[in-house]
């Protein structure tokens, strides 16, 4: 039986990790606002537009605090914040939507999301990855590995030096390998299961551009971040 250490330098780098995740979360819980009052399909639109620009900038300020980040070349850093952010909104909000609330709140915001505008043929690929990340029960420390690994991944479009950016990534993936084996112990395949569902997200980057431009409702505004972010206008 391989015995697992977490080295002190991988310590240092997990506490680094955790603490700007934590620190970078958006301030208002959206679900609760969810919760609340059934909006429309515009308001609704509206309070994602605002979501997704703050969880840009929340992304920004994470990702500065990733170790060598900000050695890499300028460009590639912002095509790895611009290949990555979509991603990061899907595994936020999957991760909002796995968090265990009083009885029958889950269900309730489940009914928001699905008559919040989004069309209809998207429902199915959405909440397939909301529950697939819900059934992991991922802590804190492995939600925040798998934002990082998910925004250093060497194979976005535009990246000139890939290699860099593979030397970043790798520590974050020996570590979370790690995490795993130690939090789940029952769970040997738990590691191979974390990494596959980033491949089921890079599935909803595909989807989002007309997960958007379908909301139900004519005339969709965005913010000229958002354009930049999104595929969109
Ligand atoms: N959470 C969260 C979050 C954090 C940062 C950025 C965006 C976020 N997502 C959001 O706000 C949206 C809201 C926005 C208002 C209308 C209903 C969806 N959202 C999405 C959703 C994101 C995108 C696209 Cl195309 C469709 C859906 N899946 C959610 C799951 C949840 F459980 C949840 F509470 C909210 C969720």
């Amino acid at each position: 039986k391989e015995k697992v250490e977490i080295t002190k330098e991988q310590q240092a780098l997990m506490k680094v990790i955790a603490d700007a995740y934590n620190r970078h979360q958006i301030p208002q819980d959206v679900a609760k606002k969810l919760l609340q009052d059934q909006y429309s399909a515009e308001e609704n639109f509206l309070l994602l537009t605002e979501m997704a620009t703050s969880q840009v900038q929340v992304l920004v300020e994470f990702t500065k605090n990733i170790p060598g980040f900000l050695s890499l070349n300028h460009e590639d850093q912002i095509a790895l914040l611009k290949g990555s952010a979509v991603e990061a909104m899907f595994l936020r909000s999957a991760q909002v939507f796995s968090k265990k609330m009083p009885n029958g709140h889950n269900e309730v915001l489940e009914d928001r999301i699905r008559r919040s505008g989004i069309s209809e043929e998207f429902m199915t690929p959405m909440f397939n990855f909301y529950k697939s990340i819900g059934v992991l029960h991922m802590v804190q420390e492995e939600q925040a590995l798998l934002t990082a690994i998910t925004i250093l991944t060497p194979d976005r479009p535009y990246v000139k030096d890939q290699q860099a950016v593979e030397r970043l990534q790798e520590p974050m993936l020996d570590l979370l390998r790690k995490l795993c084996v130690l939090q789940h112990p029952q769970k040997p395949q738990y590691f191979a299961c974390l990494l596959g569902r980033l491949t089921e997200l890079r599935t909803l980057n595909y989807y989002h551009a007309e997960m958007l431009t379908s909301w139900r409702m004519n005339d969709h505004k965005f913010t000229p971040l958002l354009c930049e972010i999104w595929d969109v206008e």
